[in-house]
């Protein structure tokens, strides 16, 4: 994935059905988008539009049912579940709202998970944890455990495992959501710092104030792109 000419998300006409017994739900109807490296991309829309149906489908976590999705010239379609999983772990980072980081494990172990994942050796495990913690401003909580971590300190740490594999695309689903404003403002601003580091990042949010520290928004109804652009005027 090293090709600097192909865009890293390349999304065209893209349709994505639930069925629930007899009720069918279009979440995705004819979604085209581009994201290019070292872009920051707010998903904005009202509940239900399809912000997590989309972002799930670009971070291959969930199929599609037509159109085509290539991630860096490949063709997504074409992957097996064995392919998929390797794209996911090795250029792909994930953050949610609920943070899912593992209770019983020090926060070392919790960012080293992908890593292990790969079946990187200890000396470069180390490195790269601190690295990635460092990066986020916890390196000195190294040892300590979740719950011994404030709902801000524990989103950074969830940042820092999805950064630590240097993933060529960081994929965050309302990151504040279960946040007060200052610890809120403080994940924002970690995000804002590794945008101009240059990390490439989709952020879901129903926080008109963040989707603003995005370089592009793209606003949602029912499954459609309504407006994209810099500066979206939100009503
Ligand atoms: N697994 C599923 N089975 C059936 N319907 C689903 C499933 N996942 C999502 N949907 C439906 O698809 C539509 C889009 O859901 P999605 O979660 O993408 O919306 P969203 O914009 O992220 O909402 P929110 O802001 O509330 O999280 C909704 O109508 C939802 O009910």
């Amino acid at each position: 994935m090293t090709e600097q000419l192909i865009p890293l998300v390349q999304v065209d006409d893209l349709h994505k059905e639930f069925r629930q017994g007899n009720i069918a739900t279009l979440a995705l109807q004819g979604i085209s988008l581009q994201i290019q490296r070292g872009d920051f991309v707010a998903i904005t829309g009202p509940s239900g539009c399809g912000k997590s149906t989309l972002l799930n489908v670009l971070g291959l976590l969930d199929s599609f049912d037509s159109g085509s999705y290539q991630l860096s010239g490949i063709d997504t379609s074409t992957l097996t579940v064995d392919q998929r999983s390797k794209i996911r772990n090795k250029h792909i980072g994930f953050v949610f709202q609920s943070f899912n980081l593992i209770d019983s494990m020090t926060v070392f172990d919790n960012v080293a998970l992908p890593l292990l994942h790969r079946g990187c050796g200890k000396a470069e495990v180390a490195e790269k944890v601190e690295h990635a913690l460092s990066a986020v401003d916890m390196a000195h909580r190294s040892a300590f455990y979740p719950n011994q971590l404030s709902g801000g300190q524990q989103q950074r740490i969830a940042i820092a495992r999805a950064l630590v594999g240097s993933p060529d695309l960081l994929l965050v689903d309302e990151p504040t959501g279960n946040l007060d404003s200052k610890n809120g403002d403080a994940v924002m601003q970690m995000l804002q710092k590794l945008h101009q580091q240059g990390t490439t990042i989709v952020m879901v949010t129903h926080d008109h104030r963040y989707s603003r520290c995005a370089s592009r928004q793209i606003q949602l109804l029912d499954g459609q792109i309504i407006a994209s652009g810099q500066k979206l005027e939100v009503a």
